[in-house]
């Protein structure tokens, strides 16, 4: 069934942005706003993955922390809402499972854009299923400080030729925040403000999060 937006004849247009979120920073909330504007999206659904399929040697913060500083981070926005859809699933978050998933939630007329940035764009073709993945929702990548447009630019194009035109290219302000960076300067006592919401930082503060440095 079509999932039509009230009162209007036009199917939703639901911009999603998967992230380990290990904090949320303003780099993730700056993507999402501009694929909001760029791309005329409804709304912009934040899912933190409970197990992040790259990081699955990596030490990630427990997914209860990292859920509410999401939350945290875009509550005062009414065009973003948090999915907890990951969390509550077992083994690792694959986006082809999170898109069949909201594709039978949300009908088969609304459109999907997954969100990304440049870094997941280049390792693209080691996510799982990728070529029925590319076919089951369009992808918007930002650009990247600190990633090589030249290859970005190339995988994108190649993506157009093997594929059609399923993912869009999306400029958007050079930020050079990682998460990685956050918590390097967080275990070394450094500020983030500035860098990430107030009120995240006042989460992290209280739950003294990121005292043990992590990869
Ligand atoms: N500053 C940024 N500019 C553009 N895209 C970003 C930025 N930060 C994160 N992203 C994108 O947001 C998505 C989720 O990112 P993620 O939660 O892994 O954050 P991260 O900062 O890349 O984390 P880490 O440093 O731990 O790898 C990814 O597709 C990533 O490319
Ligand atoms: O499905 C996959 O194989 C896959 C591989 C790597 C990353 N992803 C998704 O891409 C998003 C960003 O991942 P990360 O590790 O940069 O936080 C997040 O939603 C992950 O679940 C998905």
């Amino acid at each position: 069934m079509a999932y039509l937006k009230e009162n209007k004849e036009k199917p939703e247009k639901i911009g999603i942005l998967g992230g380990t979120f290990d904090p949320i920073h303003y780099g993730h909330l700056v993507i999402a706003q501009w694929a909001k504007e760029e791309f005329s999206l409804d709304k912009v659904l934040f899912v933190p993955a409970g197990t992040p399929p790259h990081k699955l040697h990596k030490e990630v913060l427990m997914g209860k922390h990292r859920y509410r500083m999401t939350t945290l981070a875009t509550n005062t926005n009414p065009n973003f809402k948090v999915s907890s859809m990951e969390m509550n699933r077992l083994g690792p978050s694959y986006t082809i499972d999170t898109i069949k998933d909201l594709r039978k939630e949300y009908g088969k007329d609304t459109f999907l854009y997954f969100i990304t940035g440049a870094d997941s764009v280049l390792d693209f073709y080691t996510w799982k299923d990728y070529e029925e993945l590319i076919k089951s929702c369009y992808f918007i990548a930002a650009t990247r400080e600190g990633y090589d447009v030249e290859k970005f630019n190339q995988r994108i194009e190649e993506i157009h030729e093997l594929f059609g035109h399923r993912i869009f290219k999306m400029d958007i302000p050079d930020l050079d925040i990682s998460s990685t960076n956050l918590r390097k300067r967080i275990n070394q006592g450094k500020s983030v403000k500035y860098l990430l919401p107030e009120t995240v930082e006042q989460y992290i503060i209280e739950n003294k999060l990121y005292k043990d440095l992590k990869g």
